[in-house]
């Protein structure tokens, strides 16, 4: 079956500093394969590339190498067939601010043609986000909320969304979160592609998770194989059968317990967990 999402050695370099000729590697070679109804939590510290990926992939930037499909077209071609299909929230609202929520929906409903003025409502009220307000007049949590609200509108098939809880308080985040979870359920399949920093929010409703660092991709796999199989475990040294290993902590190595059955009886694994042995 076709993937979702697909990169084939998509790679970005941009200017290290503004006067000089160096360049560093934002997007190193990545390739990807997202399969269709897989909701994949895009984990990675700041300066990852999870923006960068999230747009390359979209085709609003244009990598250097490589290419991208969305819903098996190329992002930097897409028709406007898989443009209809496709949901995105970047991680700066991008909003009218002289246009109210509801003008925002009218302004969505005149170019898609499924906009769905009473599911956006119904998501709007359990946000506890007001439509009638102007753009400009909103907190930023609550453009954060409305530029969700308008990515989920027309029932995309294909949602990116770059960190859109950030700016929400506990309670909206919750609620979103089980907005996205019950998306899961529709009868057909959805993808979802969801960056965020809030790693236990994230536990709850992912199908997979994709680890980045400096620009590449460490670790794509299904959470529940994750959890089954793979642990964080003391070791002093790297050794040769773990997956990974971090000297932070007095040394710590990913392991899958497959390969390492003594680490079975290790707690259970953690995003937290992952993160910090991937990444120090
Ligand atoms: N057009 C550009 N010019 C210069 N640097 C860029 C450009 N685009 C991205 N970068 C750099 O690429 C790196 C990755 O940025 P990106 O925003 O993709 O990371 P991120 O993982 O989304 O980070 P965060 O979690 O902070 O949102 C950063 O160091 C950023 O400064």
């Amino acid at each position: 079956m076709t993937p979702a999402i697909e990169a084939r050695q998509l790679g970005l370099q941009v200017p290290s500093q503004q006067w000089s000729s160096a360049r560093t590697r934002v997007l190193d070679r990545i390739d990807l394969a997202i399969p269709e109804g897989a909701v994949v939590g895009l984990v990675g510290r700041n300066g990852a590339g999870k923006s960068t990926l999230m747009r390359c992939l979209l085709g609003l930037q244009t990598p250097d190498e490589g290419n991208a499909w969305l819903l098996g077209e190329p992002s930097l071609a897409l028709p406007d067939s898989v443009r209809e299909r496709l949901g995105y929230a970047a991680q700066t609202p991008d909003l009218f601010a002289r246009l109210t929520g509801l003008e925002h929906l009218d302004e969505m409903a005149a170019i898609y043609p499924n906009v769905d003025l009473r599911g956006a409502a119904a998501l709007a009220a359990r946000l506890d986000l007001s439509l009638g307000m102007r753009a400009s007049a909103l907190s930023l949590g609550d453009q954060q909320k409305l530029a969700v609200v308008l990515a989920l509108a027309h029932d995309p098939d294909l949602l990116l969304l770059d960190e859109p809880v950030a700016s929400l308080d506990p309670i909206s985040r919750r609620d979103f979160m089980r907005a996205l979870f019950a998306m899961r359920r529709k009868p057909a399949p959805r993808t979802v592609l969801v960056s965020s920093h809030l790693l236990s929010d994230l536990e709850r409703v992912v199908s997979h998770v994709l680890f980045m660092r400096d620009g590449e991709v460490q670790l794509f796999i299904e959470w529940d194989e994750a959890v089954e199989n793979l642990r964080c475990v003391p070791a002093r040294e790297r050794d040769a059968m773990a997956l990974h290993w971090s000297a932070a902590q007095g040394g710590r190595a990913l392991v899958d317990v497959r390969q390492w059955p003594e680490a079975a009886g290790e707690p259970g694994l953690s995003m937290e967990d992952l993160l910090e042995v991937l990444n120090t």
